[in-house]
């Protein structure tokens, strides 16, 4: 099953009202390919997420940057994937490197986000990735694996899924991971999801790269046979983002 390529762009804590209406009418304005190419998704805070699912183009669609783990109820400052279902907003973003390492999100907590998520009805961009230590020790894989279990271990449709291979290093840092390690460890993941998931899941699964993507490393990385996208931070807030969406046409090409 041919695997369309997927541009995310996660705004993070970013933005006044009016700059995320200019970021709008900027990717509202681009030329980019259609959506049997490339599935454009942008993550703006909570806050935004109504104005901009209601200014944006029709072919672009939105996310989240989290949701409550379980059905809403008194968790005072959280938001529930029923709300989110209820307003229409398709995707979620979870387990993002950010939330694991600052708010102490276990892989355990973000795998049972993630199932919660999926049974309410939303799709899932899974986030996983090791830290500069992680990697100089050698233990990325290993990192990455147990991350990536403690979702398979919940999940039992991936259709819904896109995993994200995020090194902390290379987030927001400008220091990129080479295509050549980008690919090693997309490979590595979609072997693991063949070994312990299933064939089909392996070869439908987007993995996508997140860490320091911008207009000018996007193409190379795209040419990459297991980066089926990104997941782009600081440059998603930039006209740039125009660019990483366009790299999609490098992969058919390839
Ligand atoms: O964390 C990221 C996307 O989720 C990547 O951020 P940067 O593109 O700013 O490095």
């Amino acid at each position: 099953m041919g695997r369309t390529f997927f541009v995310g762009g996660n705004w993070k804590c970013n933005g006044t009202f009016d700059e995320v209406k200019k970021i709008v009418t900027t990717l509202n304005e681009a030329e980019v390919p259609s959506e049997d190419v490339v599935e454009v998704v942008v993550s703006p805070p909570f806050v935004f997420l109504s104005v901009v699912k209601s200014l944006l183009r029709s072919d672009f669609h939105v996310a989240a940057q989290n949701c409550w783990v379980r059905k809403g109820g008194a968790f005072t400052g959280e938001v529930s994937a029923e709300m989110l279902v209820n307003l229409g907003i398709p995707w979620v973003i979870l387990g993002h490197s950010e939330r694991r390492l600052l708010l102490n999100e276990s892989n355990e907590f973000v795998g049972d986000k993630v199932a919660y998520a999926l049974s309410q009805g939303l799709k899932v961009i899974a986030c996983v990735g090791e830290t500069l230590e992680q990697r100089e020790s050698g233990s990325t894989m290993a990192v990455v694996a147990a991350q990536t279990k403690a979702i398979a271990d919940q999940v039992s449709n991936w259709s819904n899924v896109v995993l994200a291979y995020e090194p902390v290093w290379a987030i927001g840092t400008g220091k990129v991971a080479t295509p050549a390690q980008a690919q090693d460890v997309h490979s590595e993941l979609r072997k693991w999801l063949q070994d312990n998931v299933g064939a089909e899941v392996a070869a439908s699964t987007r993995i996508i790269y997140g860490g320091s993507v911008n207009g000018a490393n996007c193409k190379e990385l795209a040419t990459k046979p297991d980066v089926d996208g990104f997941l782009v931070g600081g440059a998603s807030l930039k006209p740039e983002f125009i660019d990483i969406i366009k790299s999609a046409t490098v992969k058919k090409n390839v």
